[in-house]
């Protein structure tokens, strides 16, 4: 007996397409492409404002004549839309959350100032409450601190028709209230709206993969020790996202959305294969922040592992993914 010699030469070596370039590339079955990138942006009052997040190296918060430069260049790069969230000034908070839906209000102005500069650029508008609370929750609350579904829900349909009619592409409902998205979906179409998208985040989970997202939009200190988990889901269920995801798209969704997303990816694999719709998923700020712990101190690679990590989206059955990597990949993209 031979040891140099296999016994059975294998009919089947898996090596052997793995063997060169052009045949790793003809079996590649994901691809990742600036158009799968939606970039999440925070903007402040004011002008040439641009302020660092700590908790998220390389992340600025940013007045919209500085945003709109920045929004260029993704648009240049071929990235298809960015999502707006404020950073509400303290004295502008409150119980109900008033400034959420005024025509005037810091999103409201920057929508109308960025599709004004930037026609072809999708904006993608947050609707909950949280940035307009004086204690950081999404919603309304009654005198024992519950979160109140459908009082809350009257206030979003005045946040959602306002950013629509300062000419936001597509609201993001992200607060998990019940039956919001029908409401919402009604409203658009009675004022005329019939081509406001909505992309629901429909399986949004009560995640501790948030924080640094609560510094950067000043809603940590107000919102404390306290939790979301009796609206945001339970990071231990699976079924109960297919049942949200269902509801919200026979409520009028056209866009379904899973968050956090590294740690959910089984999420987003069932959706897709259950529901056969367009499906996103959020790599949260947390995520973000790992990742840049760990490429500052040079303990990963940067450029390399943010590509992998934004393809494994797309392997998963995501459609499209939130990233703030967004410009950094879609430059890493275009320059392969
Ligand atoms: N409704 C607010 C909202 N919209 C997006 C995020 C998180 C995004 C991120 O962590 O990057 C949150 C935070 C929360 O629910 O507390
Ligand atoms: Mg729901």
């Amino acid at each position: 007996m031979s040891f140099t010699t296999p016994r059975h030469f294998p009919a089947t070596r898996m090596r052997r397409m793995r063997r060169d370039a052009f045949s790793r590339r003809l079996m590649s079955e994901n691809v990742l492409t600036p158009a799968d990138l939606i970039w999440p942006v925070f903007v402040l009052e004011g002008e040439g404002q641009r302020e660092p997040v700590p908790s998220m190296p390389g992340v600025e918060r940013l007045s919209v004549d500085l945003l709109i430069e920045e929004a260029r260049e993704a648009l240049e790069l071929g990235i298809p839309a960015l999502a707006l969230f404020p950073v509400v000034d303290a004295s502008l908070k409150s119980e109900l959350a008033e400034a959420s839906y005024s025509p005037d209000g810091l999103v409201q102005r920057s929508v109308r100032a960025l599709k004004e500069a930037l026609p072809e650029l999708g904006i993608i508008t947050d609707v909950a409450l949280d940035p307009y609370t004086s204690h950081g929750q999404d919603g309304i609350l009654d005198e024992q601190g519950y979160v109140q579904n459908d009082r809350t829900v009257e206030t979003l349909l005045r946040q959602a028709l306002s950013h629509a009619e300062a000419g936001a592409d597509v609201v993001a409902p992200s607060d998990m209230m019940d039956g919001r998205i029908g409401e919402i979906r009604q409203v658009l179409e009675q004022e005329q709206r019939v081509n406001t998208r909505i992309m629901a985040y429909s399986a949004k989970y009560a995640s501790r993969y948030y924080g640094p997202f609560r510094d950067a939009v000043g809603s940590a200190a107000n919102l404390g020790k306290a939790d979301k988990s009796t609206y945001q889901m339970d990071p231990a269920n699976g079924d109960e996202a297919l049942h949200e995801v269902a509801m919200d798209l026979s409520e009028g969704a056209d866009m379904v959305m899973i968050k956090p997303g590294m740690p959910y990816l089984d999420v987003v694999r069932r959706v897709k294969d259950e529901l056969k719709v367009p499906t996103y998923a959020y790599q949260v700020s947390g995520e973000y922040a790992m990742h840049m712990a760990a490429f500052e101190n040079g303990w990963l690679d940067a450029d390399s592992v943010i590509l992998e990590s934004l393809l494994c989206f797309k392997r998963a059955g995501a459609d499209g993914v939130l990233t703030y990597f967004a410009k950094r990949a879609a430059r890493l993209l275009t320059e392969q």
